[in-house]
């Protein structure tokens, strides 16, 4: 069943348009993620949703109920939306339980407020103020705020921006497990590839107020419609490939492709820097190198390379469980599956 579906949505702030034309469905349950760099028009596009802003044109419908489309919209609080901001925004002068608790009717209110405690790993931490939580536990709170009337979507604007890498990698784990567990269908908008890449079920790139390409985090990773999309997934290296037969003919040699039937018959392919394998000595297929930067990243080494060879972009981007001299020389090769993209 489908709980979000925004079709042809056109908004503007005063008469500078900003979102063109959004089609977005997020199944009932799911966890989508709109991906864009500053500016693009994620928060407008959240603001729609969430009532706060009209749409010009186009619609918007939860669960089958329109709620705005362009004519008409029904006032943010009878949408039954909840909206986690990126600063958290709690009042700072009321408990951890009473800001959780401050939409519910008092007789519910401390048994739900209770539950989401428990649910937001903050049990026991109710009779708190807020500065004296740290930044995770206040987002948590706010999750929990959002959470407590139950809202039918809860929409979430860059909610870990403001916590350290670690924090935000583990808060957004437990976040799209709470989500998972209490059914919320949710929205999060971010700039951030790997938040986007984690924790959506569906990812939409919004670029200029369009949608450029929308699918599971898997299909865009590696399967992206453009060369603007491949980067925005992730760092990209793109290298002139031509097919023939189940083949592309590339620098690397020839490799195998994804598409058993590709729709292009050349453009650049796209080689994510766990597809390059660097060797010392020279081996059938490489390509020398020569090592520009070599940065450890806990989980792998970030290898900079120029390679030379002839067609090779000036600046190839390799992943490595070792690191590299910085000065001296890699042999490089290439590993398919390779996917094909128009040209930019
Ligand atoms: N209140 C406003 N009045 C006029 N223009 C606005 C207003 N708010 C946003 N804009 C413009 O609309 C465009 C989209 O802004 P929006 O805040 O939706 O982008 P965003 O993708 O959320 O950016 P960020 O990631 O920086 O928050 C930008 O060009 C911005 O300058």
């Amino acid at each position: 069943m489908t709980g979000l579906s925004v079709t042809d949505l056109h908004a503007a702030h005063g008469r500078s348009p900003v979102l063109h034309g959004i089609d977005l469905t997020v199944p009932d349950g799911a966890l989508a993620c709109v991906l864009g760099p500053s500016g693009c028009g994620k928060s407008t596009l959240l603001r729609v949703l969430a009532g706060f802003h009209p749409a010009a044109a186009g619609q918007v419908e939860l669960h089958g109920r329109v709620l705005d489309d362009g004519r008409s919209r029904l006032a943010a609080e009878h949408r039954g939306i909840g909206l986690v901001p990126q600063d958290g925004a709690l009042f700072p002068h009321l408990s951890v339980a009473a800001n959780i608790g401050f939409g519910l009717p008092r007789s519910q209110r401390r048994a739900r407020v209770g539950e989401l405690l428990d649910l937001v790993g903050l049990p026991g931490l109710g009779d708190r103020r807020p500065h004296q939580l740290s930044g995770g536990q206040q987002q948590r709170v706010a999750l929990a705020r959002a959470l407590a009337p139950r809202p039918r979507l809860l929409l979430l604007d860059e909610p870990f921006a403001a916590l350290d890498a670690a924090l935000r990698a583990e808060l957004r784990r437990e976040v799209a497990a709470t989500l998972r567990q209490s059914g919320t269908t949710a929205v999060l908008v971010t700039h951030d590839q790997d938040e986007a890449l984690s924790f959506a079920d569906t990812i939409a790139v919004l670029r200029h107020g369009r949608i450029a390409q929308s699918g599971t985090p898997d299909e865009l990773y590696h399967r992206p419609a453009d060369p603007a999309v491949a980067t925005v997934l992730g760092e990209a290296n793109l290298i002139p490939a031509k097919v023939a037969g189940a083949e592309a003919l590339t620098p690397f040699g020839p490799l195998p492709l994804l598409e058993s039937a590709p729709a292009l018959r050349t453009g650049p392919a796209l080689l994510r820097p766990g597809q390059l394998r660097l060797t010392a000595e020279p081996v059938a297929g490489t390509v020398p190198a020569k090592v520009l930067g070599s940065d450890f990243r806990g989980h792998d080494h970030r290898v900079e390379l120029r390679p030379e060879a002839a067609g090779l972009p000036d600046v190839l981007i390799a992943s490595s469980d070792r690191p590299w001299p910085v000065g001296g020389e890699a042999h490089v090769s290439a590993l398919g599956p390779i996917h094909l993209l128009p040209e930019a």
